[in-house]
């Protein structure tokens, strides 16, 4: 699955995935009072509020990204109703042909890793029965708990050519809590994780040099990405922190190769909620959030492109 992350990436020429993150605050009125009138102010109401909010979003900007990234917290929160949204979501993004990477950050020990594992990228038994339940392409994993919080996916990954990305350095403000202190060695424990990482998937490297265990590096620490690149040649980064977090194209320029690969950059709330920025407002009705998540997109290529 990386090598055809890769290839529609080259096609598209265009190292995006756009996030799937959808809040009641951002769901245009149009489609709430619609799903309020069918199912009522409820979970229910709300879930199909966020899949017709997310149908119309992938329907505009299918041919122009290589990938969508839901965020499955935002589904959780909503309970069946959510995870059954959470389902057709992937299930509607698959059929428009973009890899889906489910954003779930789970981290467990082994025994409970496999039910993430089957649940999400594998197959689940009932009866000798296998049944696909989530069947995202990529998940993201909390590896802070070591190799076996992550052997599990493994096998997926191998045998059913799927894929997982490895948190490394987070973008998050307090990413340096634990992430940059020293190691014995005197390395920051994110370039630690960074060579297990790459230890991890070395033995799962495609054919454009890049292996099915990547890493998640977060764009808001320049220096960071820069060194990680250099260190792990054989790890494509998913890069999240564009836009909405205030890194820019120049800060995550150093997370790519000089082939202009090993970097997918996310950028969920930039893109989704784009119809509610300023220099979007006058252009687009809340009825057109769809086409500025499709201007969004244009623009973000056009700005990542610049710097590659
Ligand atoms: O695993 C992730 O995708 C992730 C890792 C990280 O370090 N930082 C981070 O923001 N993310 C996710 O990336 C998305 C960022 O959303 P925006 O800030 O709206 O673009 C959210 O779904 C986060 O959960």
């Amino acid at each position: 699955m990386i090598d055809k992350l890769i290839e529609r990436i080259k096609e598209l020429n265009n190292p995006t995935v756009v996030g799937l993150d959808p809040r009641e605050e951002i769901i245009p009125e149009f489609i709430r009072k619609e799903s309020y009138r069918k199912y009522g102010r409820t979970l229910k109401g709300l879930a199909n509020a966020y899949f017709k909010f997310n149908k119309m979003i992938i329907d505009e900007i299918y041919d122009l990204v290589p990938a969508v990234k839901p965020q499955i917290s935002m589904y959780e929160e909503l309970g069946p109703d959510g995870i059954d949204c959470f389902i057709k979501t992937i299930k509607y993004a698959k059929e428009k042909n973009l890899i889906v990477i489910s954003d779930i950050k789970r981290g467990d020990i082994a025994s409970t890793a496999k039910s993430y594992s089957r649940g999400h990228i594998g197959r689940v038994s009932v009866g000798g029965n296998e049944h696909k339940v989530f069947d995202a392409d990529f998940v993201t994993i909390n590896g802070y708990m070591g190799y076996d919080a992550i052997s599990p996916y493994i096998e997926n990954c191998k045998e059913l050519d799927k894929g997982m990305f490895v948190l490394v350095k987070t973008s998050n403000p307090n990413s340096g809590d634990i992430q940059d202190l020293k190691t014995e060695e005197g390395r920051y424990v994110y370039e630690h994780m960074g060579e297990l990482v790459s230890k991890w998937g070395e033995e799962l490297i495609g054919k454009y040099g890049f292996s099915k265990i990547g890493a998640v590096v977060g764009a808001t620490y320049k220096e960071q990405g820069k060194i990680l690149r250099e260190q792990n040649p054989n790890t494509f980064f998913l890069v999240p922190g564009y836009g909405a977090q205030g890194a820019t194209a120049e800060d995550l320029k150093g997370c790519f190769n000089e082939d202009g690969l090993g970097a997918l950059i996310n950028s969920s709330r930039g893109i989704i909620a784009a119809y509610k920025k300023d220099e979007y407002k006058d252009r687009y009705s809340e009825e057109e959030f769809h086409k500025a998540a499709r201007e969004a997109v244009i623009r973000m290529r056009q700005d990542l492109l610049r710097v590659l």
